[in-house]
């Protein structure tokens, strides 16, 4: 009697568990993110920004939400790690691209790679979410600036590929890259200060429970 009910207890207060990504360039601001969403949700806080160095590798936090666990990956995104990324596409349930919204200069390659990141077929499917960071910063561009660039970016993309006899190709992918971008959720955050990262944790949360994929759910760590 006492194993049934342990088990049937086990079972009601089970927690699925969901692996969330997070990319972007380096510098984008995604281990202050990560620390700050630990220090937001777990007893333990995260790490302070003055301790927060230049990822090599991977960084890994999990929260506990109402049945549901999410499990984080920050994963480095200096140049020459980056080709690690597609390791982790098969296994995750959600991907969130970091943005540094304030450093213009960049903005190109962080379109570039973000680009390369909505061609992975393995998380064609998978929720997406576009986060522009260090909202606090008044030299920010804004969540609609930061939408319109890309947008804008990927259209001088079409137009050189276009010019350069590429014009029919992948009419297809074209259209359903454009879909994907008219539906694609942009959020402002500021991992510093914490503004917003409640709401996109919340996104998160909702994305994830709609969108099950097979690989990896069903977890009660
Ligand atoms: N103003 C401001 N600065 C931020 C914010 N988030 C991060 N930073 C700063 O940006 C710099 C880079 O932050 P990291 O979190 O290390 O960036 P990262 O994306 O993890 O970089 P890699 O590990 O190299 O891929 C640090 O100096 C942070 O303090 C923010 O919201 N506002
Ligand atoms: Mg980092």
């Amino acid at each position: 009697m006492y194993h049934l009910l342990k088990g049937l207890h086990e079972y009601l207060t089970r927690k699925e568990e969901f692996s969330v990504i997070i990319i972007g360039l380096d510098g984008a601001g995604k281990t202050t993110l990560l620390e700050k969403i630990k220090t937001l949700y777990n007893d333990i806080p995260g790490l302070t920004p003055d301790k927060i160095g230049p990822t090599v590798g991977q960084n890994t936090g999990k929260i506990t939400l109402p049945s549901t666990i999410l499990q984080f990956w920050d994963l480095g995104g200096q140049r020459g790690i980056r080709n690690i990324w597609h390791r982790y596409f098969d296994d995750c349930h959600a991907v969130v691209y970091v943005i540094d919204a304030e450093d213009r200069e960049r903005l190109s390659e962080g379109w570039e790679v973000f680009d390369s990141v909505l061609s992975a077929p393995q998380i064609l499917g998978v929720p997406l979410l576009l986060l522009a960071n260090k909202q606090d910063s008044p030299q920010s561009l804004s969540v609609d600036e930061i939408r319109h660039d890309y947008e804008d970016w990927y259209q001088r993309k079409l137009e050189s590929a276009r010019r350069t006899s590429r014009y029919g190709e992948g009419e297809n992918e074209i259209t359903a890259r454009r879909q994907r971008i008219a539906s694609l959720d942009v959020m402002g955050i500021s991992a510093l200060e914490g503004t917003g990262v409640r709401a996109a944790v919340d996104w998160l949360f909702i994305r994830v429970q709609n969108s099950r994929r097979d690989v990896g759910t069903g977890g009660t760590t």
